[in-house]
C-alpha cells in the first residue's frame, strides 16, 4: 500500500489540499487543464475548507467532476455536489462552465448515469475518494449490482440505504492518472487493516493503485 500517515484528520485533509494544487499545477502547465473528480464524506470536507484556503491553486484550469452522487437534487443537505459547492467551489475563481455536477435529482437515474458519462474528459488526472466503514467507496456499496457494472457511470440501488445512487464504476476510477483515497477516523481502523492483509471482499480493495492519505487513528491497525 501506498500510504501517508498524518497525526490528526486536520493535517490529513491539509496535506491532501497541498497535494491537490500541487497536481493542479503541474497538470495545468503540461496539459493546459486538471481534470479532477470530487467526492462527498468527511475526510473531503475537511481537505475542501483547506484547499480554498491555498494560493496559487490555477483554478481557470480546474475542472469538476463528481465521483458518486446521493439520488437528491443540488440543494439537498445531502448532496454531495452542494457539500463541494458550499466548502469549496463558492470560495475559489473555478469557471461555472467547468463545474459538472451529476444530476441525482433525475429520474430514471440511469439516464442521468448515461449522460454524465458522456461529459467526462478522456481521462481523469485524479480521482478523490473517501471510504465507508462498510469498505464502500465512492457509491460502489458491497453486494450491490454497480460493482460488476461496465460504462463509465452506473445507477446504483443500494438496499441497505433503500436509495439509489450514481457512481463512477471501477473502470472509470481506475483509468484515471491516480487515486486518492481520504481516510480518517479509528471507525476505519478494522476495514484498513483487512484490506492491507488482503482479507474481506471490500469494494475499496478493487481501487487500483491508490495513495492513501491515513490519520493516526484509522492507520493504526495497519502495523506499520
Ligand atoms: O456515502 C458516501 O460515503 C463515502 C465515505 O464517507 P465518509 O463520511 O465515511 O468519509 C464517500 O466517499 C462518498 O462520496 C459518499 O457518497
Amino acid at each position: 500500500m501506498n500510504v501517508c500517515v498524518f497525526p490528526t484528520p486536520e493535517d490529513t485533509a491539509r496535506a491532501a489540499a497541498k497535494a491537490f494544487a500541487r497536481a493542479a499545477g503541474v497538470a495545468v502547465a503540461a496539459r493546459g487543464a486538471f481534470h479532477v473528480a470530487l467526492s462527498g464524506g468527511s475526510t473531503p470536507r475537511m481537505m475542501y475548507r483547506e484547499l480554498r484556503t491555498l494560493p496559487d491553486v490555477p483554478w481557470e484550469g480546474v475542472h469538476i467532476y463528481f465521483s458518486d452522487e446521493r439520488s437528491v437534487g443540488p440543494d439537498s443537505p445531502e448532496s454531495n455536489y452542494r457539500l463541494a459547492h458550499d466548502e469549496l467551489l463558492a470560495h475559489v475563481p473555478v469557471p461555472e462552465r467547468q463545474i459538472h455536477r451529476m444530476e441525482g435529482e433525475r429520474r430514471p437515474l440511469e439516464d442521468a448515469a448515461r449522460d454524465y458519462a458522456a461529459l467526462l474528459p478522456e481521462r481523469l488526472d485524479v480521482v478523490l475518494l473517501g471510504m465507508g466503514d462498510d469498505g464502500h467507496t465512492a457509491s460502489l456499496f458491497p453486494g450491490t449490482a454497480a460493482l460488476t457494472a461496465g460504462g463509465r457511470v452506473a445507477a446504483n440501488w443500494v438496499p441497505k440505504l433503500g436509495t439509489g445512487r450514481l457512481t463512477f464504476t471501477f473502470d472509470e476510477i481506475n483509468a484515471a492518472r491516480e487515486r486518492w483515497l481520504l481516510v480518517t477516523g479509528a471507525g476505519k481502523a478494522d476495514v484498513l487493516r483487512e484490506v492491507a492483509a488482503g482479507e474481506g471482499d471490500y469494494p475499496v480493495a478493487r481501487i487500483r493503485d491508490p495513495l492513501w492519505y491515513l490519520d493516526e487513528a484509522a492507520a493504526g491497525k495497519l502495523g506499520r
